[in-house]
């Protein structure tokens, strides 16, 4: 090691390396709990994988942006190698031709204002269609959160890609279509798999999740497969939404599919679990949900919420950063990988390295953050601090060349959402539980979910 100038970290047994670290069901916390010991920029081995964790701004902003080129590449775990999706990937690539192709279209065409401002109306429509799922539950029965979010997630995403709803209410949620595909491949994706430890099986499969996730891929793509058919045949320009952007600039099925892939799979699962988790955390402090339910009634009325409103609600938009910071949706963003050797904190990191950086462990940094695991939403109506990729003490979304690119979509439909469940229910714990007894569990599948989920009953408030 000191040859070679790495940076320290825990001692590792021979053959697993430090993965007891890692196959809990909270890695995150036991990796800043480590970093407490070796420091903000620490060196495991996950079995045969050296894997370096980042655990302060400071080494974030090192591998973000000052060392942001040489750690830009993505590790790709081995289900999720395949090869005719990665190719033309965004999220698995590394920092290619094609990725900086479709990251401008992305920027200049899909997430534009304008692109955004063209679904205003549809994002209201599918939020309210939820609104009246919920109204039309049984008195005091109560509901699995994210069943419902998700879905109105999908349609939202379903709009702004194909102009068409993906999700029907009242079909069971973790049954059917596209939802249950896309949670599938996640699952196994985030499911350990010894080929990512020990890459010389990589090859061969052995568990099978390689196989599974192909299987999820090709079902999930024929479901829109006819869709991209008919617009090609039909040759309508009519609609403003990502696919026809597609076609005006010669996509080819493949391409497309992975761009669908990647806006359902991580425009979906981030924003639903964000949004679950500043539920339980509003319902567990009845007095910050005042404050936030006083606020939409002040400012909404009795109206339905609209996206025009939310520039004024600046307490809501506080609750979600702060709950952003306590259970950012990707505590690791997703696995970077050095692309060359390079020097990072006085330390050396080798090419091929895979490069963890723990927002987890940074968004509760004491040195950082006064009382960092408490709930308070007040501290961000304080400071300029925000998750644009500029602060490095808070990076739900990352920061640097390979941050997220749906963050303008994010923005708009998570507080759209959750502003809405909160100003036309309230919400109530079943079998009478006290607000303060909700547990605040955690554990990470491919993004960090609460674990159980968290499931409320609504009563009607207008
Ligand atoms: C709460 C919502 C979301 C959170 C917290 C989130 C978080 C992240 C994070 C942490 C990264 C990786 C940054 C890195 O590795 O340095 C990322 C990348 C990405 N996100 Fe998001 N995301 C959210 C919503 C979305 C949405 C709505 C979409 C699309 C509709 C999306 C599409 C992407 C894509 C395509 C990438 C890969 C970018 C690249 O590798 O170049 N995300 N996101």
């Amino acid at each position: 090691r000191k040859l070679k100038n790495l940076p320290p970290g825990p001692h590792p047994w021979p053959v697993i390396g430090n993965l007891l670290s890692v196959l809990s069901p909270c890695p995150h916390v036991d990796l800043a709990r480590l970093s407490r010991v070796h420091g903000p920029l620490m060196l495991l081995k996950f079995g045969a994988q050296p894997v370096i964790v980042a655990s302060s701004p400071e080494s974030a902003e090192q591998i973000l942006k000052t060392r942001g080129s040489a750690m830009s590449g993505r590790y790709i775990p081995h289900s999720l190698r395949m090869r005719d999706h990665t190719e033309h990937s965004v999220v698995w690539t590394d920092c290619t031709e094609n990725w900086k192709m479709l990251r401008r279209i992305a920027r200049t065409q899909l997430f534009t204002t304008k692109m955004l401002d063209a679904h205003i109306r549809v994002r209201e429509e599918k939020v309210a269609e939820m609104l009246s799922y919920v109204a039309g539950k049984k008195g005091g029965e109560a509901v699995k959160i994210t069943e419902f979010v998700f879905g109105t997630l999908l349609n939202v995403l379903g709009h702004v890609v194909f102009s068409r709803d993906v999700f029907r209410y009242g079909e069971r949620g973790d049954e059917v279509g596209m939802q249950r595909l896309i949670r599938e491949m996640l699952y196994i994706a985030a499911s350990p798999n010894l080929a990512d430890f020990y890459p010389f099986i990589g090859g061969l499969d052995l568990f099978g999740l390689n196989r599974a996730c192909l299987e999820r891929l090709r079902d999930v793509t024929a479901l829109w497969t006819p869709v991209v058919k008919e617009r090609r045949a039909v040759n309508d320009h009519s609609k403003q939404d990502f696919l026809q952007v597609l076609l005006d600039n010669d996509f080819r099925d493949p391409q497309i599919n992975a761009i669908f892939l990647e806006t359902f799979g991580p425009g979906s699962e981030t924003s639903s679990t964000t949004i679950e988790w500043a539920m339980a955390e509003l319902i567990k402090q009845p007095s910050k949900m005042a404050k936030v339910v006083e606020e939409l009634d002040r400012e909404v009325g009795t109206n339905p919420l609209k996206e025009a409103d939310l520039p004024r609600l600046q307490y809501l938009d506080a609750c979600i950063k702060e709950t952003m910071r306590l259970h950012p949706a990707a505590p690791f963003l997703i696995p970077h990988r050095a692309v060359e050797t390079t020097p990072v904190m006085g330390y050396t990191v080798p090419k091929d390295y895979q490069v963890l950086v723990n927002a987890y462990a940074i968004g509760r940094d004491p040195k950082h953050w006064t009382d960092p695991d408490s709930f308070v939403p007040e501290r961000f109506l304080e400071t300029e601090v925000d998750y644009n990729g500029n602060h490095f003490q808070f990076i739900p979304f990352g920061a640097g060349r390979r941050m997220c690119m749906g963050l303008p979509l994010a923005s708009r439909t998570i507080p759209l959402i959750l502003g809405s469940l909160l100003h036309s229910f309230k919400w109530e714990l079943p079998d009478g539980m006290e607000p303060e007894k909700l547990e605040m569990n955690g554990k990470l599948s491919l993004t960090l979910v609460r674990d159980p989920p968290l499931v409320a009953i609504p009563k009607l408030r207008m």
